[in-house]
């Protein structure tokens, strides 16, 4: 899948976020969004994931050169973790897996049971969502959305309260799975986006 966007601006109230966006983001490639506090890292990608509308612009949806899908369809060929998109707290852990793959296929030769062990949290199969950790809902959120067999996977701010092993967990992850997918990381922190070869500074779309 490709996504394309044309001339993309935001603006809350009086005030444009970026405006003029252009850029065709490609199938097997990963890019990283940046820019300072405030310069609408998240605000860009919850627009490409159709979270919440641009002001101006348009984007389109390509699942082959000359095949665009619905705008409204994007929900399929997508995940997306973001510190903005709420976990239902009431759900134990395999509750939530079970839930969210019935929805999403599950990656190819994975099952609820070896997403636990990658996500190592076996001991807290169980135990509801609130009593999590802030770490153990991280990896959780990166983990619904590294194992649902989708082309497009939006990251936003990935590596927030992860610790050293879930920085690696995250890393491998994100190396094996560039080639596979489209892959769009917001982020400020350089670690989190060093495997992105494509790197956009949003301060080039910054208005007035
Ligand atoms: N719902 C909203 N209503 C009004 N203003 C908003 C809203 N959401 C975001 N903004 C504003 O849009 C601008 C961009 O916010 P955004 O969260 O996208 O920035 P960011 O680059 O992701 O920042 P950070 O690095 O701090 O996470 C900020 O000035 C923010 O206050």
């Amino acid at each position: 899948m490709d996504i394309l966007v044309r001339d993309l601006g935001k603006k809350f109230r009086k005030h444009w976020v970026f405006k003029g966006f252009n850029y065709h983001f490609k199938f097997g490639n990963a890019y990283a969004i940046t820019g300072p506090n405030g310069s609408g890292k998240s605000t860009l990608l919850q627009i490409i994931s159709g979270f919440i509308p641009a002001t101006t612009g348009t984007l389109q949806y390509k699942n082959a050169p000359d095949n665009a899908i619905d705008n409204e369809d994007f929900y399929k060929y997508h995940t997306l973790a973001s510190p903005y998109l709420e976990l239902i707290e009431e759900f134990t852990l395999l509750e939530i897996l079970q839930f969210h793959f019935n929805f999403k296929k599950i990656s190819n030769g994975l099952s609820i049971r070896s997403v636990i062990d990658r996500l190592y949290l076996e001991d807290s199969t169980d135990k509801p969502i609130k009593y999590f950790s802030s770490g153990m809902k991280q990896r959780l959120k990166l983990g619904l959305a590294f194992y649902a067999e989708v082309p497009v996977l939006l990251l936003d701010e990935p590596t927030t309260n992860l610790d050293e092993k879930g920085i690696e967990w995250y890393h491998e992850e994100v190396t094996k799975q560039q080639k596979n997918k489209l892959m769009v990381v917001s982020s400020n922190v350089k670690n989190e986006y060093k495997h992105c070869p494509h790197i956009i500074n949003l301060l080039d779309w910054k208005k007035i």
